[in-house]
């Protein structure tokens, strides 16, 4: 990305970050609404170079928690930290975090341009700036069309535009892809993963696994305002240390693999699943035993699949399967 008129050189500077620049910090966070607790005592840290995907359930506390890091809801308790500084702190706030929280923020009577002027002209930059977010957003075309006339999709771009006009080193958007068509969902995962390349926190909530599975190197998971897991996409999508076996001499090899400890599924008369014994261990257990294995490999989970797994007791709101003709 071109980097804010006088700020040369400013990226890619992950390396000479001190350790808290650019860096999203939540510590043990807990806001409640009339004596409902929405988020619990939430910690996390969205790294500087790093795409962190934020999940959960309608309701978990996703919203609320971004809100509270952009002081837009104050804390019961804890802190919510960009650049170690709460966002209030901040002396030009537009240059330390981009925002994407509401696709509707322009006034509707507003071109895209002039909105995007305003608000640069208010911070001290450029209207060249302006054409340049204009451009990597792909609105030239509407530039002139007043915000009100525009789709979801082209609204999005909009805030898109306007979170990267202050070249902040933190982002956080809030249902970026949303009303987004494939090309702008594709756009969007390229545009976080290189503004993360450049060495910029990138926190992205969205509902779209498929996508996010594409997008994000972590996988922050909230259910009813906790976090339910903090991990690496690679660690969740691992499929919780399972490998599978194929070989014609199966029930021999379930044996041998139980006896060290592993727990052994039989799928079919050749193919097992085991659980506590690495690829690398089975193999050689494998090869001891002058056992063939025609394959051998760790499963991976989809992300949606692993969603699913660890949200299902914290699910808010789930419909029921009734219809209406069903006997009441
Ligand atoms: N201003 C408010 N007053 C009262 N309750 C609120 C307020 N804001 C949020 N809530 C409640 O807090 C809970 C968490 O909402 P939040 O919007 O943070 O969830 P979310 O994870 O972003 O959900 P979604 O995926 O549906 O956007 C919900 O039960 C919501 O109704």
């Amino acid at each position: 990305m071109v980097p804010l008129d006088g700020y040369p050189g400013r990226y890619p500077a992950a390396i000479g970050f001190s350790n808290v620049e650019g860096m999203i910090q939540v510590e043990q966070l807990t806001k409640s609404y009339g004596g409902k607790t929405v988020v619990d005592d939430v910690t996390f840290r969205v790294e500087p170079g790093s795409v962190t995907g934020f999940l959960g359930p309608n309701g978990a506390g996703k919203t609320t928690t971004m809100r509270m890091l952009l002081g837009l809801e104050r804390p019961d308790s804890g802190r919510a930290l960009i650049g170690g500084r709460r966002y209030a702190e901040h002396r030009a706030p537009i240059r330390e975090v981009g925002v994407l929280l509401d696709a509707r923020a322009a006034h509707p009577n507003r071109s895209a341009r002039d909105h995007l002027r305003i608000i640069a002209r208010t911070h001290g930059i450029s209207n060249r700036r302006v054409d340049e977010m204009i451009g990597l957003a792909g609105l030239e075309s509407v530039a002139k069309k007043r915000a009100g006339t525009f789709s979801l999709g082209m609204g999005q771009r909009l805030g898109i535009a306007v979170a990267l006009l202050g070249d902040p080193r933190a982002l956080i958007f809030d249902e970026p892809v949303n009303g987004l068509d494939p090309e702008g969902v594709s756009w969007i995962r390229s545009l976080t993963r290189s503004l993360a390349a450049e060495g910029r926190a990138v926190l992205i909530s969205s509902h779209l696994m498929a996508e996010m599975a594409l997008t994000a190197d972590r996988v922050i998971v909230l259910g009813r305002g906790a976090i339910l897991a903090d991990e690496s996409m690679a660690d969740v999508v691992s499929g919780a240390g399972r490998v599978r076996a194929r070989t014609t001499r199966a029930v021999e090899l379930a044996d041998l693999v139980r006896r060290a400890g592993a727990e052994v599924l039989q799928l079919d008369a050749s193919t097992l699943e085991i659980t506590g014994l690495t690829a690398e261990t089975i193999a050689e257990t494998a090869r001891t035993n002058n056992i063939l294995l025609i394959e051998l490999a760790t499963v991976q989970v989809s992300l949606e699949d692993a969603f699913f797994e660890l949200t299902h007791g914290s699910v808010e709101f789930r419909q029921t399967t009734t219809t209406s003709e069903d006997p009441q």
